[in-house]
């Protein structure tokens, strides 16, 4: 990997940064399916997966995740609905948050450690409006220049992942163009975005979305983990 070549790093947060992807996996589940079980009225009412996180939530701003999951399943979803679902998914996400915190994974931090010797101008961009409280409880938050939040997308009106606006607007802010700029990238969603943007790199981290379904979706390059990315670290 040669860092010389580009001018800023993207970072999405959750599954890249920090394992808090799992954990708004287990949030979205017993959320979808304590509705689920309730649920009788028309659309299909199987038990929500983890399938169906990568297919329809994974990445996406919370709203735009609940309303694309009942939709797959023909479930009617008015406006209250997807936002109490939402809600009560974010609380189940916080309550974990505050009772076990955040560490961030290593070989990411290994990537943090070496680009801020290289003076590599970084970025997270997240669907999560969650992203600086995670920021913080993973003790990263002075790591990044900028951090466009989900709430940050919602004020400055711009449209979430799998559209590239957020990170567009990251690498702007850096001062630098979409081809100078590296996204890096777990869902789907994202990765969409980051080839959508026409980014000069877009990286793949495989935390169980699937490499190969990744790469279909623009990656030029898979990874298992973030220390891959660095020179002469350990395998
Ligand atoms: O509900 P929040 O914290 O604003 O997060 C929205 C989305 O943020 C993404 O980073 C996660 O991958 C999704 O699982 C999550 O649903």
């Amino acid at each position: 990997m040669i860092w010389a070549d580009f001018d800023a790093v993207l970072f999405d947060l959750d599954g890249v940064v920090t394992p808090t992807a799992e954990v708004h996996m287990r949030a979205w589940s017993e959320m979808f399916n304590a509705y689920l079980t309730a649920y009788d009225g028309p659309g299909e009412r199987a038990a929500y997966t983890d399938a169906d996180y990568f297919a329809h939530v994974d990445g996406k701003p919370r709203y735009e995740g609940v309303a694309d999951f009942l939709a797959s399943r023909s479930i009617p979803a008015p406006r209250d609905l997807v936002v109490e679902l939402g809600d009560r998914k974010n609380d189940a996400f916080n309550e974990v948050l505050a009772r076990d915190g955040v560490t961030a994974y290593s070989g990411s931090v290994l990537l943090l450690d070496h680009l801020r010797d290289l003076d590599m101008p970084l970025a997270v961009v997240s669907s999560s409006a969650n992203a600086p409280a995670v920021l913080e409880a993973a003790g990263l938050a002075d790591r990044f220049r900028i951090v466009v939040s989900g709430t940050v997308a919602e004020e400055l009106g711009l449209p979430g992942k799998p559209a590239p606006d957020t990170f567009l607007h990251a690498a702007q802010v850096l001062g630098a163009t979409a081809a100078g700029s590296v996204v890096l990238e777990d869902a789907v969603s994202g990765v969409r975005a980051g080839a959508a943007g026409s980014f000069g790199l877009v990286v793949g981290v495989d935390r169980g979305a699937g490499a190969d379904v990744l790469a279909a979706a623009g990656a030029q390059v898979v990874v298992a983990d973030l220390a891959e990315l660095v020179d002469g670290a350990p395998a």
